[in-house]
């Protein structure tokens, strides 16, 4: 997951290969408050692993229940329709599909509860189901503003012998937290058959729909009448059906689905597949398939799979009444930016009570773009940008919405080949942690990768200045010293000194180095050699096989390979004036020898090896003199390189400095 403070995706050409979408949300936390609440164990599968599963798994463990949880498998010890913990204060991030149904639940069962979320949690609107739940006897107060969350909830008196009405043109997760939690009541000694009845058009159907399916999973079978009466038999009662798998996100598949579409057609190339969804899917949001195509997508689908590639081009305008996929509707009006004229995406008033009004979001966001954006209470009309002149390179910002993250995305397939840029990528977390490392393994950029590159002599701070800056801007990391010290490694187990007469075995170990880097830590032949190659010795064994041309050029497909999506940061001697010449900014980084030796030192010190800070100088000046004139890549700053002379600068001076040469370079207009 991207933790950075912002992340810009270069421009896209398209996507191909395959992606295996993590699992639904909203299936997630209905399967897995379902297993909290029935009778037996339930081993849950596939269980999708984000910020919201997790509010309601934490829950699920203060109200008494066991939960295991390996990755993706969950195993959840049912309660048998009582709470184990009779008082609990629950804190459930921004997570509606936890907040709604436990409110549900554990008013219907009673005890000394508190739900609690972050402050949009508490601008997002509650009343309608606190409003049914009071009618039929449960304690519900409000803490902060009426209507909306924090919430108490005490022991209720229930009446359960009149219809129920729930309202349902706000949200359908009201009428699914009823559906959810009533099942408890309709198993009590006398209880009746519960009626629940929907005031107002219901919205979001598939989703209720789901909650059917899954009660039904459960052992509760509810009857509907249409969509606007639904009723619980007496004497239904949850129990578990052993295990459980969670088809994939329909609307994280949406995203892909949209890039496949927006993706140029390559011989060869066969579009994008998706695997773990298909057009079976119990999600309603698998409907956006159909909208997908309306707009032009060319998809084909099997079980469980979907292959996506560019169908008509530009996409076709919509003008559509997305009542039925108000989350993947979004995607549609990223699609619409490459449109060939105006799209109007109607019945989207929900979107208004989402993580964020999103309606007033996307309208905010696509006009950085270059869009032109009419907005209404339930409606948004896009009129995309002219394909080449009209676009923007745009810094989005996100809202802490997962969705208007992954949308802002889709804009970096444009034809004017510019960047965009994602403030706080993080926020992928509520349903897709993994979302941008996903599409940057199936995207393919329309323009180089970007690379920084840190050239200068040793102990200048350059392996700790460049991967800090790649840990800011999200972007990979090359030590190429690194390579040079394996190379000197490898030489010396398979016996070779690193002598002139030994370059063509050297160049040979060099070309086929079996390398693999994980965070931090390296591995040689599949043993692990961190700490082996930083010692003095191995650099100077790295400095002496360094000097070899074929070594140098063996090395070198290796270093490209590290150009990779969003970006790369790479360290070095010859970074900018020999592997990455085309990079769009080159440091050439210094510090006085004495700084150097001190540097060194310390840093030997702390990792408990015993150093002479005047024998350091002198190997660090020896060094310096080879490296600087040997034949071969010399260590010379590039013509166009900014020179840094950090001995008077702190690490964080030295990192603040090259971002902001970075961030200068950068085409993105100031955020609003
Ligand atoms: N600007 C700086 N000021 C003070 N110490 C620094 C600075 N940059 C790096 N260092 C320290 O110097 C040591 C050597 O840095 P390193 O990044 O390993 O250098 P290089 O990769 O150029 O050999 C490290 O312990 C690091 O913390
Ligand atoms: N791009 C590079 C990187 C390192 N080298 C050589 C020269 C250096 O003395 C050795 C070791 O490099 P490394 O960056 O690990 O050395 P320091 O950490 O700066 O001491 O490899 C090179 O020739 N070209």
């Amino acid at each position: 997951m991207f933790d950075t403070e912002f992340l810009d995706i270069p421009a896209l050409r398209g996507v191909h290969g395959a992606v295996r979408l993590p699992g639904s949300k909203s299936i997630s936390n209905r399967v897995l408050l379902l297993a909290a609440l029935c009778e037996g164990q339930t081993t849950v599968h596939d269980l999708l692993d984000s910020d919201d599963t997790r509010v309601m798994l934490d829950a699920l463990r203060a109200l008494g229940c066991g939960v295991q949880v390996d990755g993706t498998r969950a195993v959840i010890d049912g309660l048998g329709g009582r709470a184990r913990q009779p008082a609990a204060d629950l804190f459930l991030g921004n997570a509606g599909t936890a907040m709604r149904p436990l409110t549900a639940a554990l008013a219907v069962l009673g005890g000394d509860y508190q739900l609690r979320g972050i402050p949009r949690m508490h601008e997002r609107p509650i009343g309608d189901l606190v409003d049914a739940l009071q009618a039929l006897g449960c304690t519900v107060d409000y803490l902060g503003t009426p209507g909306y969350p924090p919430l108490r909830i005490g022991q209720p008196q229930l009446r359960l012998d009149q219809p129920i009405a729930v309202r349902g043109d706000v949200s359908s997760q009201f009428l699914t937290a009823l559906l959810l939690a009533l099942p408890l009541a309709a198993g009590q000694p006398g209880a009746q058959d519960i009626v629940i009845d929907v005031v107002g058009e219901l919205i979001s159907q598939p989703y209720v729909e789901i909650t059917l399916q899954l009660l039904a999973r459960f052992g509760v079978r509810v009857q509907r009448q249409g969509w606007s009466r639904f009723t619980i038999p007496s004497g239904s009662h949850y129990q578990s059906p052993g295990a459980i798998h969670v088809e994939a996100d329909a609307s994280s598949a949406s995203y892909f689905i949209a890039a496949g579409a927006l993706s140029e057609r390559a011989e060869g190339q066969n579009g994008l597949q998706i695997d773990g969804v298909g057009e079976d899917s119990i999600q309603g949001d698998i409907r956006f398939v159909d909208a997908a195509r309306l707009m032009g997508a060319d998809i084909v689908s099997g079980p469980n799979w979907l292959r996506v590639r560019r169908g008509a081009w530009p996409l076709k305008a919509i003008d559509l009444d997305c009542n039925h996929i108000p989350d993947a509707a979004m995607t549609l009006a990223a699609m619409a930016l490459y449109a060939d004229g105006p799209s109007t995406l109607r019945n989207i008033a929900s979107w208004r009570v989402k993580e964020t009004d999103r309606i007033a979001a996307m309208a905010t966001e696509l006009r950085k773009l270059g869009a032109t954006v009419e907005e209404g209470a339930d409606y948004i009309r896009i009129t995309p940008p002219d394909p080449v002149t009209g676009w923007r390179a745009a810094s989005l910002h996100t809202y802490d919405d997962h969705r208007m993250a992954m949308c802002g995305s889709l804009a970096a397939f444009n034809a004017a080949c510019l960047p965009v840029r994602i403030e706080d990528p993080r926020c992928v977390g509520k349903t897709y942690p993994d979302y941008f490392e996903a599409l940057f393994a199936v995207a393919e950029a329309s323009v180089p990768v970007p690379v920084i590159c840190v050239d200068g002599p040793t102990a200048s701070g350059k392996g700790t200045l460049a991967s800090e800056i790649a840990h800011r801007l999200g972007y990979h990391y090359l030590d190429s010293g690194a390579l040079y010290r394996l190379t000197g490694l490898a030489a010396r187990q398979a016996g070779l000194e690193p002598e002139a007469v030994n370059e063509a075995e050297i160049a040979d170990l060099a070309r086929a180095l079996p390398v693999r880097f994980g965070p931090g830590r390296v591995w040689l032949a599949g043993a692990e050699v961190t700490d082996a190659i930083r010692t003095e010795a191995a650099g100077m064994d790295a400095s002496r096989v360094s000097a070899f041309p074929s070594v140098r050029e063996a090395l070198l497909k290796l270093q490209h390979e590290f150009a990779r999506l969003p970006g790369l940061v790479a360290d070095g001697r010859d970074m900018g004036t020999q592997v990455f010449p085309f990079a769009p900014l080159k440091v050439f980084l210094t510090a006085g020898a004495a700084q150097r030796a001190e540097r060194r030192h310390k840093q030997l010190i702390s990792k408990g090896i015993s150093a002479n800070i005047a024998s350091l100088r002198a190997d660090l000046q020896a060094r310096d003199a080879r490296d600087t004139h040997r034949a071969a890549s010399p260590l010379k700053a590039a013509q166009d390189a900014l020179l840094l002379d950090n001995s008077q600068l702190s690490v964080d001076e030295s990192v603040e400095q090259v971002l902001a040469w970075w961030q200068a370079r950068q085409p993105f207009q100031a955020s609003a």
